[in-house]
């Protein structure tokens, strides 16, 4: 099976997961992107999506699922989202699509966070994935020297890309990350850091992993 056949396949098999007659909590990627696909055919089901970026909400409008501001919800029951890494406790890397802030803001909403993946995103450690960080743009070059001093990463701002906020993004590459709880709730203090892309307070509760023998649901 290809990647893409095996994301489709969890996109598919993230319908089990909708609470039908609620909001659902809807992120961002490739693999969301057939999750939507999916979504349209449970449409009438449902009262509508919480979107984590343009990208995401264009789509499920183009497929006539109403898209609610997160400022209208209070609380959802399921956020389903795609990651980088996610290792075996449900922490994971996100943000490779930019869209990481708005990510964390949807998941926060939710009471279940359910991520679906292939399984070469299924790691031991978190660290490999290059770890996005969402940074106000008269901090990157303090932000990126900073990451250097503290976990010895090489942070570099993404070419081209502006986030959905109007911001920059750091890509840092050799990191190893040991205690992902502890460098989100680090890192995430220091200013001019919008999001740091480690989702350890917003970890996964649930993942299903397209493998080519079929999905397989994890539970952390
Ligand atoms: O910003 C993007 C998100 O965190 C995505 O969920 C993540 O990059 C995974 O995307 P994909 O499903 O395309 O691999």
């Amino acid at each position: 099976m290809t990647q893409d056949e095996l994301k489709a396949l969890v996109g598919q098999a993230a319908l089990a997961e909708v609470v039908p007659g609620t909001v659902v909590g809807v992120g961002t990627g490739s693999t969301v992107n057939c999750f939507i696909d999916a979504l349209a055919t449970m449409k009438d089901q449902i009262a509508g999506a919480v979107s984590s970026s343009v990208k995401s909400t264009e789509r499920l409008q183009a497929h006539g699922i109403r898209v609610l501001d997160a400022n209208e919800v209070e609380s959802i029951p399921v956020y389903i989202d795609g990651a980088d890494e996610i290792d075996h406790h449900g922490n994971m890397i996100k943000g490779g699509g930019a869209a990481l802030t708005r990510e964390k803001i949807v998941a926060d909403l939710a009471q279940r966070f359910v991520c679906i993946a292939d399984a070469s995103k299924l790691v031991d450690a978190l660290g490999r994935f290059p770890l996005p960080v969402e940074v106000i743009p008269m901090a990157a070059a303090q932000v990126a020297r900073r990451f250097g001093q503290a976990y010895g990463g090489d942070a570099r701002v993404r070419e081209g890309v502006v986030t959905d906020n109007g911001n920059l993004l750091l890509d840092v590459r050799g990191l190893s990350i040991t205690d992902p709880a502890a460098m989100e709730a680090e890192v995430n203090q220091w200013p001019g850091v919008v999001t740091v892309g480690v989702f350890a307070r917003h970890k996964a509760r649930v993942c299903l992993l397209g493998t080519p023998e079929g999905v397989k649901t994890l539970r952390f």
